[in-house]
């Protein structure tokens, strides 16, 4: 982030008008970077300059002097200011962008030395994008605001760009579980809250943004609220709490603050209650992918496997469905009958044919609304109620289950607003207003004559000359124009009598006479020259009134037309699951309010998909049952050597029960899913030392978590809790945990584990059982079958996995060795310190070592050490690559 400017706050005694109030602005926009607007660019100077130029690598000159130092500038061209921006958002900038309100002409009337006057006119922050090419199209932008008064939280969040805020009362324990289910991209907060929630913060890797203690206030937040919607009483919207206010209240007053006063469209504030939502913290959606893969891309989560709409808005509606699946049984309900009549309706094709051509509505209305759209936005619009229309048209006479017939019926009712915006606007209209050429001809008479002058002043000219040519009887009789008399008619001098008598004198007005010509003018002429003159000017003045008639009809019908979003939205994305539940043979789930788990042969979309596309097999599928006695728990404990597939399953099994509670179809042949209150899901032993936590401390951190919150609705799946410490250590933990979830918590838990100690738990534990993923083994090596059977495995076959993964030979015999001894030793009953004297371990390890003397890196290694892969142009590195493969050649 930057810093202050240290030299704004210096005297300004010898200042220059122009950096009086360059300092001036500045001054009250401490921690954002100030675009200052001069003509075509955006200038920085100072601190901002040189740490914009760093981060844009754009080149740092100098303007005048301050103090007697150089004044260090850089600047970026006003047209391509929206992609720099973009850098600065995301290097975690903030921008005061400043524009100049008049233009040089008007601040010289007030003397020579004025300066144009600028002000901020809107401060870009990462939570108040709405530029499209700021903002991805398939993903939420939230700006979120967390408030505690006393000792209750909530937290309120709105996405600008679409129009959507809610609220929601939540415990201090599940703030971190909220924060990285939405991933707001801006979070602010008090300066007491951010003391309070720091290690939170920092754990998901956010920075936010500290507000003065005022815009916390949930008194003038409900004074806020009230004006925003220009209601009374909030209580139309729902009973909110204080802290519910204070949330909101918040985050309208950064949004006063940051779009200088220019609210944005936000719906009726929407309050959300956890109890409603399926709960998953922060740790278990790393680990399952939800929206992003480890490697914290889109690319690999599950998300990016199960999307098939293709409208933004339904791409988003996916990601919230993801995000946040469902544990209110009506709902989930009604998101699969949905599917269902999707998965057979003939007119699939058709609707998402009409789906492809719809814009992004929400966005361009949000922009419309900030006073930040263009006549494409206009457009996105028209576009949008055309395809509505026409797909509501299509369902007209369809059996639609409950929830598209709601879609079906929000999709209507716009024909006077289409009409208007169908008659008004060109096919394919520019970006800016004020280029003009948006408006559709024969649509607003008086533009269509500005139009006509613009276009065809000299026609207009030549028919007007040929009417006074004939009014004045004086054929020879011209229509001319010069620099100093603008246009004018001419008749030689022998007509100036007749010209300058009656009846003619009446409209013909003299105004010079030359030696062999008089020259005259009309009142029509002078009209028309003005015209002309101005048509140009007059058709962007025109258009840009449309223009504004058009955003304000279209305004007027905000809400109405949200819907029409979002129920395109809905329609879309029931259409992308049933595509994808056909296309994979997918399944709809039994969902209801038992504590049943069981899945007949289910599969894990994303490895599945990933196997697919690399040609390497089928996915064997797995049945799994959680099947509890009464209240009891059900646990089924999963043994079987690394690489067989107990991640894959344990996973595939936490995304079943995540997609049929979001309203989805499941990958497998039957599901029978009694809805669950919470999902955890941890992985033992990830190092997570950038936030300075031993994988050990991170382990049981989580382990904590879920003893301490797991309910008897909850489903635990545990992989591999306890290897990040000494095997003893280990076991007793995962043993203990294992009882507590059994008899404390009562879950329905898989618990993945490399301690065959712990099988012996099945059967003397209720509701406890054994499974394996079966291996068979051939010429010493082992094949995974991938098959999960009743049962415990009899041996980890780590040796063999090593050997799959390319340990050299000799170190392979020994450890086979090793193992064989250390095996012998626990039958007998051995100590360890007996074992290793008994063990020839280094005689053994010397003979087993290479004979040959290392050779140092290959040419292929010694090339690829040589490459600094930043300083690579695309080309060179595409010609590193033909050499390396060269290289392979010659070796
Ligand atoms: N059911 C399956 N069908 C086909 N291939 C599978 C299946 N399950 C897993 N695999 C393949 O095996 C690989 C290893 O699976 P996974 O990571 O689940 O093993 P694991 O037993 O958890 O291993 P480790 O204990 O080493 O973490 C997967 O990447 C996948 O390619």
């Amino acid at each position: 982030m930057p810093g202050g400017n240290d030299k704004v706050g210096n005297a300004m005694t010898t200042v220059t008008p122009m950096m009086a109030q360059y300092m001036a602005i500045k001054a009250d926009h401490p921690d954002a970077l100030l675009f200052y607007r001069m003509g075509d660019f955006y200038e920085m100077f100072f601190d901002d300059a040189a740490a914009a130029s760093e981060a844009l690598d754009i080149a740092l000159t100098k303007r005048g002097k301050h103090d007697g130092d150089d004044i260090p500038m850089c600047g970026v061209p006003v047209h391509s200011a929206e992609s720099y921006l973009l850098t600065l958002i995301r290097k975690g900038f903030r921008v005061a962008v400043c524009e100049q309100m008049e233009n040089p002409a008007e601040a010289k009337k007030r003397g020579n030395k004025s300066v144009v006057h600028r002000e901020v006119v809107r401060l870009v922050t990462p939570g108040t994008l709405t530029e499209e090419s700021l903002l991805e199209a398939r993903r939420h932008n939230y700006l979120a605001a967390l408030s505690c008064l006393r000792d209750d939280w909530a937290i309120s969040w709105a996405d600008i760009s679409t129009g959507a805020f809610h609220v929601m009362p939540l415990g201090r324990a599940r703030i971190g579980a909220e924060l990285a289910r939405l991933v707001p991209s801006e979070v602010l907060v008090s300066e007491a809250v951010d003391a309070e929630l720091r290690s939170v913060f920092s754990d998901l890797g956010i920075y936010p943004t500290v507000l003065g203690r005022a815009s916390f206030d949930s008194s003038s937040a409900e004074t806020r609220l009230c004006s925003l919607y220009q209601v009374q009483t909030l209580t139309a919207f729902g009973n909110f709490s204080r802290c519910e206010l204070s949330a909101m209240g918040a985050l309208v007053d950064y949004l006063d603050i940051t779009q200088k006063g220019r609210l944005p469209l936000l719906r009726p504030p929407q309050s959300d209650a956890v109890s409603r939502l399926l709960q998953i913290d922060a740790a278990t959606r790393r680990n399952l992918e939800l929206t992003h893969s480890m490697s914290g891309g889109r690319a690999g989560s599950l998300l990016s496997v199960i999307d098939r709409t293709v409208t933004p808005g339904g791409a988003r509606l996916l990601e919230r469905r993801v995000s946040s699946p469902s544990r209110v049984l009506p709902v989930i309900h009604e998101r699969l009958d949905a599917i269902d009549w999707a998965m057979e309706t003939p007119l699939s094709s058709t609707l998402r044919d009409r789906l492809r051509k719809v814009p992004d509505l929400d966005r361009a209305l949000s922009r419309l609304g900030l006073d930040r759209g263009g006549p494409r936005d206009l457009a996105a619009v028209r576009n949008a109620l055309e395809q509505a229309e026409e797909i509501c048209d299509a369902l007209s006479g369809a059996d639609l289950p409950s929830l598209l017939t709601e879609s079906r019926d929000a999709l209507g009712g716009h024909e006077a607003l289409l009409t208007v915006l169908d008659s008004a606007l060109v096919a394919e209209p520019p970006l800016l207003a004020r280029d003009g050429g948006f408006i559709a001809p024969d649509y607003d008479a008086a533009l269509d004559d500005a139009r006509r002058l613009r276009d065809e002043g000299r026609g207009i000219i030549a028919s007007m000359q040929a009417r006074y040519a004939e009014r004045a009887g004086v054929p020879s009789l011209k229509i001319k124009h010069n620099n100093v008399l603008g246009y004018f008619i001419e008749t030689t001098a022998t007509h100036a009598d007749k010209m300058m008598s009656p009846p003619l004198n009446d409209s013909f007005i003299h105004r010079q006479t030359t030696a062999n010509q008089v020259r005259f003018t009309t009142v029509e002429l002078s009209e028309l020259e003005t015209r002309i003159l101005n048509a140009s000017g007059e058709c962007l003045e025109i258009e840009k009134r449309l223009f504004s008639d058009l955003r304000e009809a279209i305004l007027a019908k905000a809400p109405q037309l949200s819907e029409t979003g979002l129920a395109l939205s809905e329609i879309d994305l029931a259409l992308g699951l049933a595509d994808l539940a056909r296309q994979h043979d997918w399944t709809r789930p039994r969902v209801d309010d038992s504590r049943a788990f069981d899945i007949r042969a289910g599969r894990h979309p994303v490895v599945e998909r990933a196997l697919q596309q690399q040609n390497a097999g089928a996915f064997i599928a797995n049945d799994c049952a959680l099947m509890p006695e009464g209240d009891g728990a059900a646990v089924t404990l999963l043994t079987g050597p690394n690489m067989a597939g107990k991640s894959t399953y344990l996973r595939q099994n936490a995304l079943i029960a995540l997609l049929a509670q979001m309203g989805s179809y499941v990958p497998a042949h039957s599901a029978h899913v009694g809805l669950f209150s919470q999902v955890f899901s941890r992985v033992g032993a990830s190092d997570d030392l950038a936030r300075g936590r031993s994988t050990f401390m991170v382990e049981m951190v989580e382990t904590a978590a879920i003893l301490n919150q797991a309910d008897d609705r909850a489903l635990v799946i545990l992989d591999e809790i306890g290897r990040g410490t000494a095997t003893y250590d280990g076991l007793s933990i995962a043993w203990a945990t294992l009882e507590y979830l059994q008899a404390n918590n009562r879950v329905r838990a898989l618990f993945a584990t490399h301690y065959h100690e712990l099988t012996q738990l099945a059967g003397k534990l209720e509701g406890v059982r054994n499974a394996t993923v079966a291996v068979r083994e051939w010429n010493g090596e082992v094949i995974f079958l991938h098959e999960v059977h009743d049962g415990a495995a009899d041996r980890s076959y780590g040796v063999q996995v090593a050997q799959l993964a390319g340990l050299p030979k000799p170190v392979i015999a020994r450890a086979r060795s090793v193992l064989e001894a250390l095996e012998k030793g626990e039958r007998d009953r051995a100590t360890p310190k007996a074992l290793i004297d008994d063990l020839p371990l280094f005689s053994a390890a010397a003979q087993a070592a290479p004979t040959t003397a290392p050779t140092g890196p290959s040419p292929v290694e010694q090339h690829l050490r040589d490459l600094n892969p930043d300083d690579l142009s695309p080309r060179d590195a595409l010609r590193a690559l033909y050499d390396l493969k060269a290289l392979t050649h010659n070796d």
